[in-house]
């Protein structure tokens, strides 16, 4: 009752609180994450729009969706390699492209956004959008570090509004942490939780409290890693060695903030540091800002902490 009463003060219909089957999508921001989660959608039979800011960036979204999907067939087909292509065709056929996002939103079961980690600029995007999709969509963020309730807290659609967090590399990853507010639909959330099942993926459900699940925990370690290095009580290589050798991780701290983008590590550190300035954890690291003002943002760049070909 309390929940009927609470969309009715809204002013929303029936119908744009039932549960939303996703079958179209829109993912606005064409970048490492908008592209993985791109493709992964379309090769689950979604129809996908991804929007970015040129076509030029898009351009380049659609070559690494084909490069990343070849290395899937690879495995996936591998005695039938007609097979894999034919694959390829009709995921890469399920995406299209767009700079428009007002209009692609139009027809979309799902917005969902992986453009950079800047709250003003999420909210703008989102206030935007509110006034062109249609009642019935579902509003998601792909956040790794802001509160969802900040990023929804300009559009009225509150009670369908969540996180969907996704791990890089998308195809590779597994989890996706879906993230519910104090506003979010229990309708909201099954839509979003079901939508990461039919992407093959293992949802977990997380609160919206600073770094849901996993960001809580592996923050603080990256953090350490770099302040371990600054400090000369080790080399990079021979810290990411040891926590590859020693616990088992795939990459090193180093080779994964190199992964992640040393420009998505410094908006979520300043961003940190400005909502808990006196907390020392969120100090900034001298060679961090050195490296992003030089444009070295890790391998998407050819350089970070390392050198890459
Ligand atoms: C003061 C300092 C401050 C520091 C502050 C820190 C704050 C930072 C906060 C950051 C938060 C942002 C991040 C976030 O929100 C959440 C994240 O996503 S965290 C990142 C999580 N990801 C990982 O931890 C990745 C770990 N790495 C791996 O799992 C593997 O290394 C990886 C799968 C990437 C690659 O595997 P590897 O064996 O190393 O290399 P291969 O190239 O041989 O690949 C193996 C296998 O996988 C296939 N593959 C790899 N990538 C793709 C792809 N993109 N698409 C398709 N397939 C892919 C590849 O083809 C291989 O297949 P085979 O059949 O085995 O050949
Ligand atoms: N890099 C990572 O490992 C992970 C990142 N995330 C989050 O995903 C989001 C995106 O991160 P990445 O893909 O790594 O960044 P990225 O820098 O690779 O891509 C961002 C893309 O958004 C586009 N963009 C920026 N503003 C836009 C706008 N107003 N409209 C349309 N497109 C716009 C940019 O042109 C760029 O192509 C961030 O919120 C980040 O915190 C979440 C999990 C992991």
């Amino acid at each position: 009752m309390a929940f009927f009463a609470h969309q009715i003060r809204r002013g929303f219909s029936s119908s744009a609180v039932r549960n939303v089957v996703i079958k179209q999508v829109t993912i606005i921001g064409g970048g490492q994450m908008g592209a993985g989660i791109a493709q992964v959608a379309a090769s689950t039979g979604h129809s996908v729009t991804l929007v970015d800011t040129s076509d030029d960036i898009l351009k380049k979204s659609i070559k690494t969706i084909e490069g990343s999907l070849k290395r899937v067939v690879k495995k996936k087909f591998a005695d039938k390699p007609e097979a894999g292509e034919e694959f390829i065709q009709k995921v890469l056929k399920n995406v299209s492209t767009s700079t428009d996002a007002g209009s692609a939103v139009k027809s979309s079961d799902l917005v969902l956004e992986a453009i950079v980690e800047n709250l003003k600029i999420k909210q703008d995007l989102f206030s935007r959008l509110d006034k062109l999709a249609p009642a019935h969509t579902i509003f998601a963020s792909n956040t790794s570090s802001l509160p969802i309730s900040d990023i929804s807290s300009t559009t009225n659609r509150l009670d369908r509004f969540g996180g969907l967090h996704f791990f890089n590399p998308v195809p590779m990853m597994k989890l996706v942490e879906v993230i519910g507010t104090s506003s979010t639909s229990q309708e909201t959330f099954d839509s979003l939780l079901n939508f990461s099942k039919v992407l093959g993926k293992t949802p977990v459900s997380c609160k919206d409290t600073p770094g849901f699940i996993v960001n809580r925990l592996f923050v603080p370690y990256l953090y350490e890693a770099v302040r371990l290095y600054e400090r000369g009580h080790g080399s990079k290589e021979d810290i990411d060695i040891a926590m590859k050798l020693g616990v088992g991780y795939p990459m090193g701290p180093f080779e994964l903030s190199d992964y992640i983008g040393l420009d998505t590590i410094k908006f979520i550190m300043d961003g940190w540091r400005e909502m808990d300035p006196d907390n020392t954890l969120f100090a900034p690291s001298e060679l961090m800002d050195k490296l992003v003002a030089e444009g070295k943002l890790g391998k998407k760049t050819g350089e970070g902490f390392y050198k890459y070909k």
